[in-house]
C-alpha cells in the first residue's frame, strides 16, 4: 500500500512554499499526499500581499476528512497562524491521530510577513511541540522561543538542548540563516547525540520554500519507516539538489526546484556525529 503524508499547513498561491511545496515534496518523494489548509496567502516571490484565515471549523473539518478515510503516516505542519488552529492541530495530536509528527515552526516568511501571530508562539511550544517526532526551528525561530540569541555551533547546540525540553523527540535546529558562512551546517539533536550535517553554502536568492520543502521530506522518509537519522539525512541531500537548482521564477526570491533529485548527482552533505 502506498504511504500517506498529511500537510496542516498555509497556502502559498506562488507555489514555492507552504502546501504547493509539501505535496510537491510528496509526490516526488513517491508517497501519497494530503493536506488541511490553515490559510490562504496571496503571496508570490516578492512578498506577502494578504493572509486569510480559514475557520476553524474548515480546519478541523479538513483534517477529519482525510484521517477518518485515508488516515496518515506521517503528519507534518507548516504555518499556523494563530492559537485557535494551533489547539485544533494540537487537539489531532493529543489522541494520537498525527504520527510521525514534523513541526515546522514557521513564524515570519522570507519576505518578511507574519505567518503566526506573536500571541501563539507558546501555544505552540507548549501544546504542539510535545507531540512532535522533530521540530525544524531556523536560527531566527529557535532565538525568538530560547529567548537566546547567536549563531556559533556553541550557541546553536545550547539552544537545541533547550528547544528538546519542550518535549519533541528530536529538534533539527536548521543553519540557513547563519550570517557569513561558507559552510552551513544544520544540526539534529535527540538528547543523546548532535548530529551535524555540513554543506558548501550555495549562492543564491533563490530560497523561497526551503524550510517547507525540507520538513516535507523528512515527513515523506518516515512515512516509508526510516529512522529519523536517515529520514534527515535523505531530506538534506533532496532540499540541497532543490536549492543548486532552484527557478528564477518571479522577481523576487525564487522557489526551489522539487525535480531536481530526478536528474541532479547525489550532493557531498558532511556528516559527522558526537555523544553528548
Ligand atoms: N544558501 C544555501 N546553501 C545551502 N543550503 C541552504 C542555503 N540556504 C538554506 N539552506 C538549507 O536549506 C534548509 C532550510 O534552511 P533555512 O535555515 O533556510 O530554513 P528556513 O529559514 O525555515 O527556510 P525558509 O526560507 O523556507 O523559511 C537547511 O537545510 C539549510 O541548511
Ligand atoms: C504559506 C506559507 N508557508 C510558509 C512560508 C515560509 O516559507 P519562506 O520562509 O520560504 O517564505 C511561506 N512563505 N508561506
Amino acid at each position: 500500500m502506498m504511504k500517506t503524508a498529511l500537510t496542516i499547513a498555509g497556502s502559498d498561491s506562488g507555489g514555492g512554499a507552504g502546501i504547493q511545496a509539501d505535496l510537491k515534496t510528496f509526490q516526488e518523494l513517491g508517497v501519497f499526499g494530503t493536506s488541511a489548509i490553515t490559510a490562504l496567502t496571496a503571496q508570490n516571490t516578492v512578498g506577502v500581499q494578504g493572509v486569510f484565515p480559514a475557520s476553524t471549523e474548515a480546519l478541523e473539518a479538513q483534517i477529519t476528512s482525510v484521517l477518518d478515510d485515508i488516515g496518515a503516516d506521517s503528519v507534518k505542519t507548516g504555518m499556523l497562524f494563530d492559537s485557535e488552529r494551533i489547539e485544533i492541530t494540537a487537539s489531532f495530536a493529543e489522541k494520537g491521530r498525527l504520527p510521525a509528527l514534523v513541526v515546522d515552526p514557521v513564524m515570519v516568511s522570507t519576505t518578511g510577513a507574519e505567518l503566526l501571530k506573536e500571541e501563539a508562539r507558546s501555544t505552540m511550544t507548549e501544546k504542539l511541540f510535545p507531540h512532535a517526532s522533530l521540530i525544524t526551528p531556523n536560527i531566527p525561530e529557535a532565538e525568538m522561543i530560547t529567548g537566546m540569541s547567536g549563531s556559533s555551533l556553541q550557541i546553536r547546540k545550547e539552544m537545541a538542548r533547550e528547544l528538546l525540553k519542550y518535549g519533541s523527540e528530536a529538534v533539527l535546529l536548521k543553519g540557513g540563516h547563519e550570517p557569513d558562512a561558507a559552510t552551513i551546517t544544520d544540526i539534529l539533536f535527540d538528547g543523546a547525540e548532535f548530529h551535524y550535517l555540513s554543506v558548501e553554502k550555495i549562492e543564491t536568492k533563490h530560497t523561497h520554500g526551503t524550510g517547507c520543502t525540507y520538513a516535507a521530506a523528512v515527513a515523506a522518509f518516515l512515512a516509508q519507516s526510516k529512522s529519523m537519522k536517515d529520514a534527515v539525512f535523505a531530506a538534506k541531500q533532496f532540499i540541497h539538489q532543490a536549492i543548486l537548482h532552484a527557478h528564477s521564477v518571479g522577481e523576487g526570491a525564487g522557489p526551489v526546484h522539487h525535480a531536481a533529485h530526478r536528474t541532479a548527482d547525489k550532493p557531498f552533505i558532511k556528516m559527522e556525529v558526537e555523544q553528548t
